[in-house]
């Protein structure tokens, strides 16, 4: 039967987003693990000037933003919410109800103990080619299945919407299932790195080809160790992987200390320079050519599902049928977490 607010126990937080804050919860009827995600409304009466604070608000980054949205807006993001009861896949992180409590819609989702990507990345310098390829191959599946059984694209594909566990599973969560959630939140810059196409930026019509520029993007952080844009010289590069060839020392405080470019600079950027690519010197060339293809800035040029399910890129992971070297993976990252802990622990 459905969730109820009261027979979930907070056990620890999670992370904190910008429409979100999500907490690791016990269901005490079934004693079940689970993340819960409040979406933070408030369900008073949508009016103008709520939207100008929101607007500002939305201007600084990293703070969770109150949106406005009247009850019966919320009773049609619940309904539609519920369509991810029929959102069955290996790649999709599993869905367990959904409920308002407090003004505030909860979404209550499969607990994925390994975290997101970004998360991943903050414990280690690099992600290694190997494993790249294979959250290729799940970020894929996971658009193909999006499209071709519910006819969406995501909308928000980015290293902390792609969440791995231990037994080296690779899961999207976060996508775009209900429309008037995605007019609710006007998903438009909030966050401090955009990974929004440049056609998205422009404010062109966008779809699917949008989430294939944002994986090639995600792809480039995770490779390189660092938001790529403005991109990193080639001396950068060369000294990252020279300090630490196999990239998984934790990094050193100011890393590649870059200018961290304002929003609006950041999206002009995107829009009017070159994107980022990858250099043969570190990377494989189907890996290169493959980021090539996600990142053209016309999306006539650009890559589109199809064509990449048949690169050479994705050929050479598809076929590996387990994810044992990414469970080992993640076990030691994770072991290398619960040492310190231990650590600090025995410290003490
Ligand atoms: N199902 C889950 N299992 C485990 N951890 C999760 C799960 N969902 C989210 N998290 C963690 O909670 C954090 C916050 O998630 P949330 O989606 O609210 O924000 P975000 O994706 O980091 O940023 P934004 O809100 O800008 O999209 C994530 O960084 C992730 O580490
Ligand atoms: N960056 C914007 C703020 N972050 C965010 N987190 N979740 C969403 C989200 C947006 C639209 C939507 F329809 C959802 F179901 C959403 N949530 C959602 C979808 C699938 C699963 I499985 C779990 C979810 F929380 O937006
Ligand atoms: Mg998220």
């Amino acid at each position: 039967g459905e969730l109820k607010h009261d027979d979930l126990v907070n056990i620890c937080e999670l992370g904190q987003g910008n429409g979100g804050i999500v907490w690791k919860v016990r269901h005490k009827p079934t004693d079940k693990i689970m993340a819960r995600k409040y979406c933070s409304f408030i369900n008073t009466d949508y009016n103008w000037c709520n939207w100008c604070h929101w607007f500002w608000n939305s201007l600084s980054p990293g703070k969770s933003i109150y949106l406005e949205v009247k009850p019966a807006v919320k009773n049609q993001i619940v309904r539609e919410l519920k369509v991810l009861h029929q959102c069955n896949s290996p790649y999709i992180v599993g869905f367990y109800g959904t409920f308002a409590a407090e003004g505030q819609i909860n979404i209550c989702m499969e607990y994925m103990d390994g975290g997101s990507l970004d998360l991943i990345l903050k414990k280690v310098m690099r992600i290694p080619e190997h494993i790249l390829g294979k959250i290729t191959v799940a970020v894929l599946r996971g658009l193909s299945y999006l499209r071709e059984r519910h006819r969406i694209m995501h909308r928000d594909i980015k290293p902390s919407n792609i969440l791995v566990n231990h037994q080296g599973e690779i899961k999207l969560c976060d996508f775009g299932v209900s429309a008037q959630l995605i007019d609710s939140t006007l998903q438009t810059f909030i966050g401090t790195r955009s990974y929004m196409s440049p056609e998205r930026l422009e404010g062109a019509n966008y779809g699917i080809m949008s989430d294939i520029w944002s994986l090639g993007l995600s792809l480039v952080e995770m490779a390189l160790g660092r938001y790529p844009i403005p991109p990193p010289s080639t001396k950068d590069i060369d000294d990252l992987f020279k300090q630490d060839p196999n990239g998984n020392q934790p990094r050193p405080e100011g890393f590649g200390c870059y200018k961290v470019l304002a929003i609006f600079e950041l999206m002009e950027w995107i829009v009017n320079e070159a994107p980022p690519s990858l250099s043969q010197t570190h990377f494989s060339p189907e890996f290169c050519d493959f980021i090539d293809r996600c990142l053209k800035k016309s999306t006539t040029e650009r890559a589109d599902l199809n064509t990449l399910l048949h690169h050479p890129f994705y050929k050479r992971y598809e076929s590996e049928s387990d994810n044992q070297d990414v469970a080992s993976w993640i076990r030691q990252i994770c072991k290398i977490d619960q040492y310190q802990i231990n650590e600090n622990n025995y410290r003490r």
